[in-house]
C-alpha cells in the first residue's frame, strides 16, 4: 500500500535468457523501476540471487542452491509475497526468444499460444524449455493476472525480402525457415534511448552490436531493422561463449558423416560446446581476456570474437550502403573496453576512429571527434522494453474490456 492508502499497482517482468533469469518490478502507472534482480548459476553449486532499488542500492546477494528455472520462480515469487503482499501485480511480461511464423507481435499468453510455442523448441532448444516453465510456473502463482510474451523477433519482422529468405527450395520455406532475427528486444530498447539523446535517427544508418553470452548485431536503417546476423535460432550469426555461430553447412554434414552422433547430440555440440569455449576451453570473454597474455588458445579464441565482429560490421554496412552510427550494449559490449578497441581498430578503414580515453572510461560517445562514424555505448533494457509492451497490452486489453461491457 502507499501513502495514500490505495493499493500499489506493479507489472512483473521475467526476462529468461541462456545463462541467467533477470526480473524487475515497475510501477505500472509510471514506469518508474521499483525493483531488478537476477539469479544466476541456476543448476550450479554457486547459485546467486541479487536485487537492486530503484536507487540502483544493492539490496540482496544471496548465495543459494537453485536447480533448475522453476526453484530460481519459486525464489522471486516468494520474495514478492514477503515484500509485496498488499500490492497489485497488473501483468506479467516475458521475454519469448522464438515464436515462429505466427507469433512476433508481444500478445496475451493463452493455453493454445503455450501449446503452439512447445512445438518450437527445436528453433531455440536453449531458451524456450526454460521459457515456457517459469511461465507455466506463474501462471499458476498468479492464476488472475494477466501474462503476456514480448518476442525477440518482432524487431526483426520488416527485414526485406531479399535480406529474409534462405536461396532454399520453397517447401522449406513455406515451412517457416527464413531468417527470423533475435535480441529484438535490446535493440527496441537501445532505438528508443536514442532518439532521446539524439536527434534526427530516421535518417541514420545504424548498427547495434549486442554483445553478451549470446551476441548478434542489427543493422538499422530508417529506425527499423535491415538486416541481422542472427538467422533461424540464436544459434546463428557471430561464434559466441558457447555457440558457434554462421557454419559452411558442408561443416554440419562432416560432423554427421564423420560421427555416429543424434541431431540431439549434435545440437548440444553447437549450441553449449562450440564458441569461445571450443577455442580456448573457456565460455566467459572477461576471463578469456584475462588469460590472453599469455595463453594462446585465449588469444585465439579473443582474435576470432573481434575478427567475426568486424566481418559483420563490414558486411551490414555494406549491405545497407554505409554507416553514420555504430553502437555497442551487452555485458561485453557495454562494459569491455578492449573488445571495443580492437573491433573498431579493424573498422579503420571505414572512418571509424575511438578516443581512447573516452572508450576507456566507457562514456556515452566514445568516438573520436575526427571519426567518420558517431560510436556510442547504450546500456541495454530488455526488462523496460517487456514492461512498456505488457503496459500497452493491459491498456489496450482495458480498451475491449469497456467497449464490450458497453455493447451489452
Ligand atoms: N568488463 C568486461 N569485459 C569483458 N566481458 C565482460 C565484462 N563484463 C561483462 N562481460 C561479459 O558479458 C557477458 C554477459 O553479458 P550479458 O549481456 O549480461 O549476458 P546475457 O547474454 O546472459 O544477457 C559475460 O560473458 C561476461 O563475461
Ligand atoms: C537470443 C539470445 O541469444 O539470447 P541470450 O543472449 O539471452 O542467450
Ligand atoms: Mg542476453
Amino acid at each position: 500500500m502507499n501513502g495514500s492508502g490505495s493499493v500499489e499497482s506493479f507489472i512483473l517482468v521475467i526476462n529468461s535468457g541462456s545463462s541467467s533469469l533477470k526480473f524487475a518490478l515497475y510501477h505500472s502507472l509510471n514506469m518508474h523501476r521499483q525493483w531488478s534482480g537476477q539469479i544466476t548459476g541456476i543448476a550450479t553449486p554457486h547459485g546467486l540471487m541479487e536485487l537492486t532499488d530503484s536507487h540502483q542500492r544493492v539490496h540482496l546477494c544471496d548465495e543459494a542452491i537453485y536447480r533448475n528455472q522453476e526453484d530460481a520462480a519459486l525464489a522471486i515469487i516468494s520474495w514478492i509475497s514477503n515484500n509485496h503482499k498488499f500490492c497489485e501485480i497488473a501483468g506479467i511480461g516475458y521475454r519469448i526468444v522464438q515464436g515462429g511464423k505466427y507469433h512476433r507481435k508481444p500478445e496475451l499468453i493463452t493455453d493454445a499460444l503455450l501449446s503452439e510455442l512447445a512445438e518450437l523448441i527445436y528453433l531455440a532448444p536453449d531458451h524456450l524449455p526454460d521459457e515456457l516453465r517459469l511461465i507455466r510456473k506463474f501462471r499458476e502463482e498468479f492464476p488472475k493476472t494477466p501474462h503476456f510474451a514480448c518476442f525477440d523477433t518482432f524487431f526483426h519482422q520488416d527485414m526485406p525480402e531479399h535480406i529474409k529468405n534462405y536461396p532454399l527450395p520453397e517447401k522449406f520455406r513455406n515451412q517457416g525457415l527464413v531468417r527470423y532475427g533475435f535480441h529484438g528486444l535490446s535493440y527496441e530498447y537501445v532505438l528508443q534511448k536514442l532518439d532521446k539523446e539524439c536527434s534526427g535517427i530516421h535518417q541514420k544508418k545504424m548498427i547495434i552490436a549486442h554483445l553478451g553470452i549470446g551476441s548478434s548485431m542489427t543493422s538499422v536503417s530508417d529506425c527499423k531493422g535491415f538486416d541481422t546476423t542472427m538467422g533461424i535460432s540464436p544459434l546463428g550469426g557471430m561464434m559466441m561463449s558457447t555457440r558457434s555461430g554462421d557454419l559452411d553447412p558442408g561443416a554440419i554434414l562432416f560432423i554427421l558423416k564423420n560421427n555416429d552422433i543424434t541431431v540431439e547430440e549434435l545440437e548440444v555440440i553447437l549450441s553449449r560446446q562450440s564458441g569461445l569455449k571450443a577455442i580456448s576451453g573457456i565460455a566467459d570473454l572477461q576471463e578469456i581476456i584475462k588469460y590472453a597474455g599469455e595463453d594462446a588458445k585465449s588469444k585465439l579464441a579473443l582474435d576470432m570474437f573481434c575478427y567475426q565482429a568486424v566481418k559483420s560490421i563490414g558486411a551490414l554496412a555494406a549491405g545497407m550502403g554505409g554507416l553514420d552510427m555504430l553502437i555497442f550494449t551487452g555485458g561485453i559490449g557495454e562494459h569491455s573496453s578492449l573488445i571495443r578497441e580492437q573491433i573498431c581498430t579493424g573498422l579503420a578503414f571505414m572512418g571509424i576512429r575511438l578516443d581512447r580515453s573516452l572508450n576507456h572510461q566507457s562514456n556515452r560517445i566514445i568516438s573520436h571527434r575526427d571519426s567518420g562514424v558517431n560510436v556510442r555505448i547504450i546500456p541495454t533494457n530488455e526488462e523496460w522494453m517487456i514492461a512498456s509492451h505488457t503496459k500497452n497490452l493491459l491498456q489496450t486489453q482495458n480498451l475491449s474490456c469497456r467497449k464490450s461491457q458497453k455493447k451489452l
